[in-house]
């Protein structure tokens, strides 16, 4: 994991707004091969109501429910250290069980591989290719807006996310990496979870982990609990009311840009009032800071004390000390809340006394980018119904 130290001095490099500065940030005898023949998700209440059968036993009806719906799965989404700059996730990808970190804002599954050179694969856990499971002809190569970025070959294998298996799946196998990446010994890849209009493969593109399982799932959706130093989920087919307070509130989604994109129609700093203003935005798991317009990011740091946009540190800092206000977005007509606290990222450098602010300008980008500052105090529902949505609700 690279210091913050070395990321803000990218930071300042990079001068204007980068995404995810830290995701960089953001992998004897004789057996007989059985062949699985389907390509989707596995069924854990069809296993139990097929076993209570095979005994003759009744089928508890909320079994039956159950199993009748489809798959269904939770994975961990752990964070990658103290500052909550990413969020990595298990998965198995053939025998191997992966950390990889799951990004709303791309489309490629990609992993440190044994294609890559051995001094890079120090620490990690990496894909062992089959060359029988070979992608013929098929190549990658993904840039992330923070100047990272990765490229290789593609196998198809089976892929297990909480549990629901997709038995084959396009691997992105790394032949090479950014150096932000060789350097992180904690991701071990990427898993992309916007649509797959974006995902790199050529010259046949590629679908996502979920595009590939969505239509057996219980239901065609996945749901966010990203959480604040501490470990949340990724649900996957179903949305779990325990995990959140208040009522789901619902935005619709633009996909052309191959994001989870929706309209934010005004803000507001601390306990001020609503200024209302379009804001054209994405939820990007895979980015760590909320990147939002000069104006609001400028009407943000006037309430706090002793702050600036610092050229040293490429963005804005202020005393670890401040009080900060929360900062609200309005999303489906709904005030969207994060607390003061969650927006104090972390010490520009370790054992500093400024910190580097959790929200920022996003002059360079296109588009606002709600990343785990905003997430994190967030229960976020991805519906992939005919017209995409995305829901909220305050965990
Ligand atoms: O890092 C990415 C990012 C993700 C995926 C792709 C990509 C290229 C080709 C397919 O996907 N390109 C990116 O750049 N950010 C965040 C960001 C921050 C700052 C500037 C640009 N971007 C995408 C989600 C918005």
């Amino acid at each position: 994991m690279p210091s913050i130290a070395s990321l803000t001095a990218a930071l300042a490099f990079a001068g204007a707004v980068v995404a995810n500065p830290i995701e960089l940030q953001k992998r004897k005898a004789f057996s007989i091969h059985q062949e699985e023949r389907t390509t989707f998700a596995k069924n854990g209440a069809q296993s139990r109501v097929n076993t209570l059968r095979k005994f003759s036993k009744p089928v508890p009806a909320n079994i039956l429910a159950a199993a009748a719906a489809g798959p269904t799965g939770t994975a961990p989404a752990v964070p990658g250290d103290a500052y909550d700059s990413l969020y990595l996730s298990p998965v198995t990808i053939g025998n191997t069980t992966l950390q990889l970190d799951f990004d709303t804002g791309s489309a490629d599954l990609w992993a440190f591989s044994s294609l890559q050179p051995s001094s890079q694969l120090t620490g990690h856990d990496y894909y062992k290719v089959d060359p029988a499971k070979k992608v013929a002809g098929a190549t990658w190569k993904i840039s992330y807006g923070d100047g990272s970025g990765a490229a290789g070959t593609v196998y198809a294998d089976k892929v297990v996310v909480g549990g629901v298996t997709a038995t084959s799946q396009a691997v992105e196998a790394a032949t090479s990496v950014s150096s932000s990446f060789a350097s992180d010994r904690d991701t071990d890849g990427l898993l992309g979870l916007a649509f797959s209009s974006i995902n790199t493969v050529q010259p046949n593109q590629a679908k996502t982990w979920f595009d590939t399982v969505h239509s057996t799932l219980a239901a065609p959706v996945f749901s966010v609990a990203l959480k604040y130093h501490a470990a949340g989920t990724y649900d996957f087919g179903f949305i779990d009311s325990a995990k959140y307070t208040g009522a789901l509130t619902y935005v619709n989604v633009n996909t052309a840009n191959g994001f989870w994109e929706f309209t934010s129609t005004g803000y507001a700093v601390g306990t001020g009032t609503v200024v209302k203003t379009s804001i054209d935005a994405i939820g990007d798991t895979g980015t760590t800071l909320l990147y939002l317009p000069t104006a609001v990011v400028r009407a943000y740091y006037a309430k706090v004390t002793g702050s600036s946009n610092s050229a040293t540190y490429g963005g804005y800092v202020f005393p670890c000390t401040a009080t900060l206000p929360s900062f609200t977005a309005v999303i489906g007509g709904v005030n969207q809340v994060v607390p003061g606290k969650y927006i104090n990222y972390a010490p520009v450098t370790d054992g500093s006394s400024t910190c580097f602010g959790g929200i920022q300008d996003n002059t360079g980008i296109g588009f606002s980018i709600f990343g785990d500052i905003f997430l994190k105090s967030k229960y976020v529902v991805h519906e992939l119904s005919s017209t995409p949505r995305l829901g909220f609700a305050q965990q």
